[in-house]
């Protein structure tokens, strides 16, 4: 039974404080958002499917005994998701769950291709998260953003439909601003993705790939030099090559760091374990993120919460972290100036109290 994973350590005022401190979120995928309502409702549509449609025994169901597992079940999830009103209403419901933890700002990882190849319609696909997201925006104040990604273990066609998708201007959605690279990373070199990586920068879309998550600092190196990665999602293994570790500090490139995630998908084996503290001590840039919240039994607040007691961190330092997000983030120059503010108006008026 997966037991929320909210962490009992951190002390109750400074959850206060981080739920309602404006945050970015980078590393959050589309479909690993989707809540137990909204699963649940999704299932109950589809009695085919293996998901459980009590939240009970979904909360179970979420509950990894490794990575392979992980990915199984979140493919079965993927599997409901069958007509652009599924995708629509996913997307809007996610933002109203990122905009209920102060959440202005997300990059949103969608996988294009697990949705055009289970028979959704390219073009209607793309309308629904562009409705949403418009939707969104003006209903809950939240901004998104798109990231698509190559749900690598399926291959060069899935990379190719994927560039496709994310490079043709009649049908790339006006949210999109980077391409990504997720799924199972053994067996998954990342070189064999250089082409298509390099189209889609070639289009003016930043560079965001998995690397390190459940194999070694290699495929972060391989990230940064063959996909030109401005951005690492995880990089957990990082923490075993000092050299990389001062790499990334030194071109300031930021690890989108998932800690609960990496728990649960059995990357890395407890909290205390985790590699977070070894990247700041090397200066590298770290961003807090949830990854799939559900599925994780997480969400944002909670990751910050665990960050400040793994970092040992007051509320400047949850701030600065939030920044971090910021900073790291492809919104304009004006939208990041604007949250920053946000971040600290807020936090000089939660510390005069
Ligand atoms: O859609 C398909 O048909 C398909 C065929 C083979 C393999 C895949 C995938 O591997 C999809 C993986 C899917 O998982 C997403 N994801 C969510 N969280 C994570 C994570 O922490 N690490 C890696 N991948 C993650 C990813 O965005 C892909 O969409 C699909
Ligand atoms: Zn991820």
């Amino acid at each position: 039974m997966t037991q929320h994973l909210v962490d009992p350590h951190a002390p109750r005022d400074l959850r206060a404080f981080i739920a309602d401190l404006p945050k970015a979120e980078l590393h959050v995928h589309h479909v690993g958002s989707a809540s137990p309502r909204i699963v649940s409702e999704l299932a109950a549509r589809h009695p085919d499917s293996k998901v459980p449609t009590d939240p009970e025994a979904l909360a179970d169901y979420f509950t990894f005994t490794d990575f392979a597992h992980f990915i199984d079940v979140y493919l079965s999830v993927v599997d409901l998701i069958r007509t652009p009103e599924d995708v629509r209403l996913l997307t809007y419901e996610v933002a109203r769950d990122l905009a209920r933890q102060r959440v202005r700002y997300a990059e949103l990882t969608i996988t294009p291709f697990s949705s055009t190849r289970r028979g959704i319609d390219e073009r209607a696909f793309m309308d629904a998260i562009e409705d949403a997201r418009k939707a969104a925006e003006a209903d809950f104040g939240t901004v998104l953003r798109w990231c698509f990604d190559i749900p690598g273990e399926a291959g060069l066609q899935a990379a190719e439909e994927t560039a496709r998708l994310a490079t043709d201007d009649r049908l790339r959605p006006e949210g999109l601003v980077s391409f990504g690279l997720g799924g199972p990373e053994v067996g998954v070199e990342r070189p064999q993705f250089k082409p298509y990586f390099d189209r889609a920068i070639a289009a003016g879309l930043h560079s965001v790939p998995h690397a390190g998550e459940t194999t070694g600092p290699q495929t972060v190196w391989d990230a940064l030099t063959h996909l030109r990665a401005e951005r690492i999602g995880h990089g957990t293994s990082s923490a075993q090559d000092p050299k990389l570790l001062a790499h990334l500090a030194e071109h300031r490139i930021p690890l989108e760091v998932c800690p609960t995630s990496n728990i649960a998908t059995r990357a890395v084996r407890t909290l205390d374990e985790h590699p977070i503290k070894e990247f700041v001590r090397a200066g590298v840039v770290v961003t807090i993120n949830s990854d799939d919240p559900p599925m994780f039994g997480t969400d944002l607040d909670n990751e910050y919460a665990v960050a400040s007691r793994l970092l040992d961190l007051d509320e400047r330092g949850l701030a600065e972290l939030a920044k971090n997000a910021v900073e790291a983030s492809f919104l304009d120059a004006a939208g990041k100036a604007r949250i920053a503010g946000e971040i600290d108006t807020y936090t000089a008026q939660w510390l005069s109290r």
